[in-house]
């Protein structure tokens, strides 16, 4: 069943460099129980934003029901969606997807939750609900430069957080894989967003660990009917197997797919 709502902006205002924070209410909020998950956003009815634009669920009040995403001005899709104010109205398309297995990790484990970029976002959502199921949790969390970087305080109230710059403008600087080895940081589960050499890098040195990688990759109908997101298999010499990133995933287990 499609589940589709018009969603009422309660909050919209900035909180880095290009990137937002969007809180909407809609009673399909009750429905955003699984960290890693998608929403499918109508921007607006204008004949040149078509498309719906695929955005992280990044935290849920379910009481109150009210959801909030986070997302980086990019294209003509998100630059007009930035414009949007408290009381306008979203199309929105989701839950969408399958999320992070919270199960992966029992009480008592230690989950290492990596993210790049714009690849953060699900990883709050997900950080609380780890915790609640009392899993220790650790972040990393990679970013260009200072300007860049958001929720710091939030997912450091969780857990210990490591912050990570390219350019070496804020926190550790490098590349979230270093940090990881630096430290020496040891866990029971790894889960990751974020750009696909990031993800690329992490199945290739943590290949033998639990890992669950999140995919972004570029979408068009959301939900399994038009093949613009599908991937390869892993190990499949024919080239004929596929998952689509939208309805397979966009979480999958180390090894399913090829980046
Ligand atoms: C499962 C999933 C979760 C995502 N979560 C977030 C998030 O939480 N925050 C965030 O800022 N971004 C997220 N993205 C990326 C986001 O969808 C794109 O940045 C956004 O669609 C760009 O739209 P635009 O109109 O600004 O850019 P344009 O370049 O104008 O978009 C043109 C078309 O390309 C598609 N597109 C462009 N870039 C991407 C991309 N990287 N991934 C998928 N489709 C793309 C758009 O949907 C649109 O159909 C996510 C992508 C996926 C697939
Ligand atoms: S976006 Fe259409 S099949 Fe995945």
């Amino acid at each position: 069943m499609i589940k589709k709502d018009l969603f009422i902006i309660m909050k919209q205002e900035t909180i880095a460099e290009n990137i937002m924070e969007l809180t909407c209410t809609s009673p399909l909020t009750k429905q955003m129980t699984e960290p890693g998950q998608f929403l499918h956003l109508r921007v607006d009815t204008s004949e040149d934003l078509l498309l719906r634009r695929p955005i992280s669920i990044c935290d849920v009040d379910v009481e109150n029901e009210t959801v909030t995403m986070l997302y980086r001005i990019d294209g003509k899709g998100t630059k007009r969606l930035s414009l949007k104010q408290p009381g306008d109205t979203i199309n929105i398309l989701g839950p969408l997807g399958n999320g992070f297995p919270l199960e992966a990790t029992e009480r008592g484990e230690t989950a290492l939750l990596v993210g790049g970029g714009i690849g953060v976002p699900p990883l709050y959502y997900l950080s609380k609900q780890l915790t609640e199921r009392g899993v220790k949790v650790i972040h990393v969390l990679g970013f260009q430069n200072q300007v860049n970087v958001f929720y710091e305080n939030e997912f450091s109230a969780l857990g210990e957080t490591f912050i990570v710059t390219a350019d070496g403008s804020y926190g550790e600087k490098g590349f979230v894989t270093d940090v990881i080895k630096q430290k020496d940081i040891s866990f029971d589960t790894m889960y990751t967003c974020g750009p696909t050499p990031m993800l690329s890098a992490l199945q290739t040195a943590y290949r033998e660990k639990r890992l669950y990688l999140s995919l972004e990759e570029r979408m068009g109908c959301g939900v399994g009917a038009c093949f613009a997101c599908v991937c390869h298999v892993e190990g499949d010499t024919t080239q004929t197997l596929y998952r689509k990133v939208c309805t397979d995933g966009p979480v999958f287990p180390v090894g399913e797919v090829v980046l």
